[in-house]
C-alpha cells in the first residue's frame, strides 16, 4: 500500500499521464516479477524501477515521492516532452541508473547534482537542452560505467574523469572545448565529434596541424551545411504549396491521432471521418491509402476501419510500440501492435520488407497476419495466441499461471525456439535473424508449442532507436559497438535458455548496457564455480528428477551460447544439433555436486569454460 501511495503521488505531478490510466490501487503493482502496472519494473515482488518511456508524459518529476521506495534502483523518462532544470535525483541515494535522454530538460545542471550518488552506474542525459558545464560530481562517481551527454549545449572543458570501470561515454554535438581526459582517450572518436574545440587521442592531438585543418574544414562544413538548409527550406516551400492543392486528403492521413490513451485503438479517427465529406473520386483515394495489407490468405479478412472501431484491451507498452488486443468479424482475437519508431523507411521499402516476413512460414514462428503503413506510424496485425508469453509463464504469478513449467514442457519450447530460429537463419541469411529474442517475445499455443514474434524487425526500425532499445538480452559486444550480428542472436538464445532453466529474470535487461554483474551468465557461472550447481536450477521445475544429466547438457549449451568470446561462442547450426540430441533420462550425472560432470576452468579468469563437444 505504501508503494502503491509513493506511486500514485509520483503519477499525480505529471501531465499527460493517462498512459498510466492501468494504475490501479486495488492491484499490486508487482506480482513478484511481473509488473500489473504499465512502466513498472519488478524485482522479487518489489519495486525496482520505472520505465516510462515514450508516453508524451510533462510536468513535474516528483523525486520525493519516490523516496520511501526501498527498492528503487532504476529511473527512466525518455523520450518524453519534459522541460525545465535537472530534477533533484541525489535523494534517491541508491540510484542505479537514471536514463532522461530524448526530452527538452534545460539549464545549467549544478556541480553538486550527482553528489553521493554511490551507486550510480549509468547516466543517459541525451539529446536535451542542458547547457553549462558538465557537472563535476559526475566525475567523481565511483562506479559509472556509462555516461551519454550527446545532443546538449554543454561547453568549457571536459572534467577529468578517472574512473576503471567507464565504458562508455558519448560527448558528441555540445560546445565543449580543451583537450580530453586521458582516460577517455580510447574511447570512440565519434563520441567527440561535433564540438567546439576539442583535442587530443582519439582525437587529433592538441599541437597538430591536422587540427587547424579539421578547424578549416569544419568551416567548410558549416558553408555547406548552409546552402543545403537553403535548399531544404526551398523543398518544404515547395511541399507546403502542394499541400494546400490537396485538400482532400485521406482523414487517417490527416488526423493521425490514434489514440494510445483510449479503449478504442482509434476513436477519434473514426468519429471524425463519418462526419467527413469526402468527394468521390478521393473517396475511393481514401479507402486505398486507409488499406490494411494481408500478407496472409488463410485468414478472415477485415478492414482497418472495423479494427479502428473494436474495443482494444492494452497488452502492454514495449520499448518500442504498444499492443493491444482487439476482437473482429466472428469474433477473432487480434493483436495490433502500434510502432512509433520505423519512420526512417520508405513507403516501398517497409512494403518489401513485410512482403518478405509474411512469405515466412514454420510451426515456431507467429505468422504475420496483415499491417498499416503510414509515415508516421505502423500498425503489425497478428493473431492473439492464448497462453501468453513465456516470460509471463515464468516469471508471472504461479500460483496463477499453474505451479511453473515441468522440466519436458521448458524442454519442448526450448526445442521450438531453436527450430524457430533455424528456420529464420535458413530463409534469412543476410539478415541478423531475430534481432529482438527475448522470453516476452516467444508466446506459447494451446500444446504449449513455442511461437517467436517481434522479429526481424531491425532493418525497418530507426537506427538510433535499434541502437537503443532492441536485443535486451545484449551481449558485452553488442553493448560495446553496438552492431548486432548472428552471434548477438546467439547470446540472446543463451540468456533465454538459462532464465527458462533457472527462472530467474535476466536482470541485465533493465539496464541499457551490458553489466557483467548483473548477467545470468556470470551468476550461473560463479554458482558452478562454487559447487552450488543444484542451486540453479527452478524450484519448481517438476519432473526433473530423472532428467539431471540433461538438464546439466542445457545448462553448458545455455552458456556456450553466452561465451564472451565471439569466436568461441557456438553458431545456430551447433546450438541446433546439441540441443535436439537431447533427450530425457539420459544420463546419471548428479548435479547436486560437481562429480561426473564436465566443467573445467579456463586460466585464471573469472569465468569457466564449458567443455561442450563441438
Ligand atoms: N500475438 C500475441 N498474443 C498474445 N500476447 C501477445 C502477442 N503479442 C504480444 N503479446 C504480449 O503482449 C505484451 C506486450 O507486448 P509488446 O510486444 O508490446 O511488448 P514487449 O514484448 O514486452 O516488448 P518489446 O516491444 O520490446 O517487444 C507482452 O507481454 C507480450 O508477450
Amino acid at each position: 500500500a505504501t508503494d502503491s501511495a509513493a506511486l500514485f503521488k509520483f503519477k499525480e505531478a505529471l501531465q499527460n499521464n493517462s498512459a498510466l490510466d492501468n494504475w490501479n490501487s486495488s492491484v499490486n503493482p508487482c506480482d513478484w516479477n511481473r509488473p500489473n502496472w504499465v512502466g513498472i519494473l519488478c524485482l522479487n515482488g518489489t519495486i525496482w524501477g520505472l520505465k516510462l518511456e515514450g508516453m508524451g508524459l510533462t510536468g513535474i518529476i516528483d523525486i520525493d515521492s519516490l523516496v520511501p521506495l526501498s527498492h528503487f534502483r532504476t529511473l527512466s523518462l525518455m523520450n518524453n516532452q519534459f522541460v525545465g532544470p535537472f530534477p533533484h535525483i541525489n535523494k534517491l541515494g541508491k540510484l542505479k541508473a537514471l536514463y532522461l535522454s530524448n526530452n527538452r530538460f534545460s539549464g545549467q545542471i549544478p556541480d553538486d547534482a550527482f553528489q553521493g550518488m554511490g551507486s550510480l552506474k549509468r547516466v543517459f542525459l541525451a539529446n536535451n537542452e542542458f547547457s553549462g558545464n558538465i557537472p563535476l560530481s559526475l566525475s567523481t562517481l565511483p562506479r559509472l560505467m556509462e555516461l551519454r551527454l550527446e545532443g546538449n549545449q554543454f561547453q568549457g572543458r571536459i572534467p577529468d574523469f578517472r574512473q576503471k570501470n567507464l565504458k562508455t561515454v558519448n560527448l558528441a554535438s555540445n560546445f565543449l572545448v580543451g583537450p580530453i581526459p586521458e582516460a577517455l582517450s580510447k574511447m570512440n572518436p565519434d563520441s567527440f565529434s561535433g564540438n567546439k574545440d576539442l583535442c587530443g587521442p582519439p582525437l587529433y592531438s592538441c599541437n597538430s596541424p591536422l587540427r587547424a585543418l579539421n578547424k578549416k574544414g569544419n568551416t567548410l562544413k558549416i558553408i555547406i551545411g548552409v546552402i543545403l538548409l537553403l535548399i531544404i527550406l526551398a523543398a518544404i516551400a515547395v511541399a507546403l504549396a502542394m499541400f494546400h492543392r490537396k485538400r482532400h486528403r485521406p482523414e487517417l492521413e490527416r488526423n493521425p491521432s490514434l489514440s494510445m490513451n483510449s479503449n478504442k485503438i482509434a476513436p477519434s479517427y473514426v468519429a471524425d471521418q463519418q462526419q467527413c465529406q469526402v468527394p468521390a473520386e478521393s473517396s475511393a483515394q481514401s479507402r486505398r491509402s486507409d488499406k490494411l495489407s494481408f500478407v496472409r490468405d488463410d485468414i478472415e479478412k477485415f478492414d482497418l476501419n472495423e479494427l479502428l472501431r473494436a474495443s482494444a484491451e492494452v497488452l502492454g507498452s514495449g520499448t518500442f510500440g504498444s499492443s493491444y488486443k482487439a476482437a473482429v468479424g466472428s469474433g477473432q482475437a487480434l493483436v495490433v501492435k502500434r510502432y512509433r519508431h520505423m519512420n526512417n523507411v520508405g513507403r516501398e521499402e517497409f512494403h518489401e520488407h513485410m512482403r518478405r516476413l509474411g512469405r515466412l512460414k514454420h510451426p515456431n514462428l507467429l505468422r504475420l497476419t496483415a499491417y498499416y503503413y503510414r509515415r508516421e506510424e505502423k500498425l503489425l496485425v497478428y493473431e492473439f495466441v492464448e497462453n501468453g508469453s513465456l516470460a509471463s509463464h515464468i516469471h508471472g504469478n504461479r500460483s496463477l499461471e499453474g505451479q511453473g513449467l515441468d522440466w519436458q514442457t521448458r524442454l519442448r519450447i526450448i526445442k521450438g525456439v531453436a527450430k524457430g530460429l533455424a528456420y529464420l537463419y535458413s530463409e534469412l541469411p543476410i539478415l541478423v535473424p531475430h534481432g529482438h529474442l527475448k522470453s516476452s517475445n516467444v508466446l506459447l499455443d494451446p500444446s504449449m508449442e513455442p511461437l517467436l514474434t517481434d522479429y526481424t524487425l531491425r532493418p525497418v526500425i530507426n537506427p538510433q532507436q535499434a541502437h537503443n532499445l532492441m536485443i535486451a538480452y545484449k551481449s558485452p559486444e553488442y553493448a560495446q559497438n553496438g552492431r548486432t550480428s548472428k552471434k548477438t542472436d546467439i547470446w540472446s538464445f543463451g540468456i533465454l535458455i538459462l532464465e527458462i532453466l533457472t527462472g530467474k529474470f535476466p536482470e541485465n535487461y533493465l539496464t541499457q548496457g551490458y553489466d557483467s554483474s548483473a548477467d545470468i551468465a556470470s551468476w550461473v557461472n560463479k554458482m558452478v564455480k562454487e559447487k552450488r550447481t543444484s542451486e540453479v536450477f527452478d524450484k519448481d521445475m517438476k519432473g526433473a528428477k530423472d532428467s539431471k544429466g540433461e538438464m546439466i547438457n542445457l545448462l553448458k549449451i545455455g552458456l556456450s551460447c553466452c561465451e564472451e568470446d565471439v569466436e568461441s561462442r557456438l553458431d545456430i547450426k551447433e546450438v541446433v544439433e546439441k540441443i535436439e540430441q537431447l533427450r530425457e533420462g539420459d544420463s546419471d550425472e548428479d548435479y547436486t555436486g560437481n562429480e561426473g560432470i564436465n566443467f573445467s576452468v579456463r586460466g585464471n579468469e573469472d569465468r569457466f569454460s564449458y567443455t561442450v563437444d563441438r
